[in-house]
């Protein structure tokens, strides 16, 4: 019978089929947006998720501009979800809250899956029991003294080494000794990338080194510095891992029919999954490799105190005590990827921030050299005598990095997925609502900055009682020499269940 009508249908009538199809998915679609609950000021969604086609993926720009036409709050459309741009620093710091409701960080994307590490590690993780343990594990590794000292000490050896390559191309260029122009960003990435490498893995990496190959047109002229042949490919392992998150990010919102079947977004999901099959594969020989060292030769591990090493040290103690929770060689694994994404980008980038603002303020830069020498009188331009407890000294510098992050922050936007009903500037959202955090902007609004655009580290430097805040809440009335404690204004390492390991 339905085959007899199919058979009697010609084409115009498919074509009107398809055609009164679209105008009931536009009707539904429509009809959905205009009757939708809680309705925001916010552009016209598209349908098909073509909005994606507008967005050129400049998270921090794309929050600015809605926020200056719509408001502290609005919403927007993107990746088939109705999201929630809020601005408003109160708003913000209860979606930031301790709250089990708002603990999630990402919706459902079948890209997202394809990372290879969803429900593992922390930061692609939205399960609270699985996280907390991950959490634990990380933090015990992080916060011994080892850590913090072997950090220290491998971050030295590293801008040493640095030095040492900027000299020889002085030389081998035949630089005028006062001018040698350079692209700072490519040198401090793999600066960051070697020194995660070292910190997180316990392996020496070789981005440096690749890095200073590049100028090496003429293999005889250029001399070799810091040959090292027990290197792994660092280089490699954060190009993959760079590529594979921007590869994930990049098919977010495609419909996943798309994935499987259209040639163009197969191949790209397939280039994915290549690049998630060398990372994991990388570590996970890692992994092995340390936990035999732990087995069979315990105390060649004792002098180790990278991150790869503490873990297994910690999962083994955990056994050893009879926790009930301890990592997998997958848990690990997640753990050693989110430290090293999380930690070479942001690391490099808010560097490179704090020398631009630095290099563009020359007050702010005597004045930071005033402060490192009264903290190192002794120094004779060799070695500074870096300890954690030194460091602790250098408040102005920290005042310099926490400016440049307030004015470019290197995650402008946070990600909060409701898990159930929620109140939220005044209204009931339902399970499931993504709401997009704008701190960046609220970094340079006048209602919580004084002369927002400034670049001023003295607003974070010049609180007259840093006891009486809390150490990220800065904000300083020049005119009236008191700091203005706005709470929540300055936004760092994020706040509540999700805040950054590294602030611990
Ligand atoms: C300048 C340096 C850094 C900045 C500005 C920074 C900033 C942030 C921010 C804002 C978040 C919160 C994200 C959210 O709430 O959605 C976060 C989370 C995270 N960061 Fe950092 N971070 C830095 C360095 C590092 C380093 C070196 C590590 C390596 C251990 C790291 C590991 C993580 C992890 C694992 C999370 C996820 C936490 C979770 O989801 O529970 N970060 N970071």
């Amino acid at each position: 019978m339905s085959f007899r009508i199919i058979e009697s249908l010609n084409v115009v009538d498919y074509l009107i089929i398809i055609l009164l199809t679209f105008l009931l998915y536009l009707f539904r679609f429509y009809y959905n947006y205009f009757t939708r609950p809680n309705p925001l000021p916010g552009p016209l969604p598209l349908p098909f998720r073509l909005e994606s086609h507008f967005f050129d993926g400049n998270i921090r720009r794309f929050a600015a501009e809605l926020c200056q036409k719509y408001g502290d709050i609005c919403e927007f459309r993107l990746g088939g979800h109705r999201r929630i741009l809020v601005s408003k620093q109160e708003y913000i710091e209860d979606l930031l809250s301790p709250s089990r409701t708002v603990f999630i960080k990402h919706e459902n994307s079948q890209a997202l899956d394809m990372l290879g590490i969803v429900g593992r590690g922390m930061f692609f993780n939205n399960d609270y029991d699985i996280w907390k343990i991950n959490k634990y594990f990380l933090l015990q590794s992080i916060s011994t003294h080892g850590f913090n000292e072997e950090a220290i000490k491998r971050t030295i050896e590293l801008f040493e080494k640095l030095n040492g390559y900027w000299n020889s191309l002085k030389k081998t260029l035949s630089c005028n000794d006062e001018w040698f122009e350079m692209d700072l960003l490519p040198w401090i990435k793999s600066l960051m990338t070697d020194n995660i490498s070292i910190i997180i893995t316990g392996e020496r990496g070789c981005s440096m080194a690749k890095y200073y190959d590049t100028f090496n047109s003429n293999k005889s002229k250029i001399e070799t510095v810091f040959d090292d042949p027990i290197v792994y490919d660092s280089d490699k392992f954060s190009r993959t891992t760079s590529a594979h998150i921007k590869g994930t990010f990049s098919l977010y919102d495609v419909y996943p029919f798309l994935l499987r079947y259209v040639p163009f977004f197969k191949n790209k999901a397939n280039a994915i999954l290549k690049d998630r099959d060398y990372i994991l594969k990388t570590l996970g020989n890692m992994i092995e490799k340390r936990r035999f060292d732990f087995a069979n030769s315990p105390q060649k591990l004792k002098s180790k105190h990278d991150l790869l090493t503490l873990l297994i040290t910690a999962n083994n103690d955990a056994k050893k005590s009879k926790m009930i929770e301890s990592l997998t060689n997958e848990d690990i694994s997640a753990l050693l990827y989110d430290a090293s994404i999380a930690g070479a980008v942001t690391a490099s980038n808010t560097l490179c921030y704090a020398i631009y603002y630095i290099c563009c303020n020359p007050h702010v830069k005597q004045k930071m050299f005033d402060e490192i020498d009264s903290v190192f009188p002794n120094n004779s331009s060799d070695k500074l005598c870096l300890t954690s407890e030194n460091l602790a000294k250098l408040r102005y510098c920290e005042s310099i990095i926490k400016e440049a992050l307030r004015l470019t922050h290197v995650v402008p936007v946070l990600k909060r997925v409701s898990s159930a009903e929620r109140k939220v500037a005044g209204y009931t959202w339902p399970s499931e609502t993504v709401f997009h955090l704008n701190h960046a902007g609220m970094h340079i609004d006048e209602k919580y900055f004084v002369n927002p655009t400034a670049f001023d580290p003295d607003r974070f430097y010049l609180q007259n009682d840093l006891s009486e805040l809390n150490d990220d809440l800065g904000n300083f009335d020049k005119e009236n020499n008191k700091p203005i404690n706005k709470k929540c204004s300055l936004i760092i390492f994020g706040r509540g269940m999700r805040l950054c390991p590294e602030e611990s």
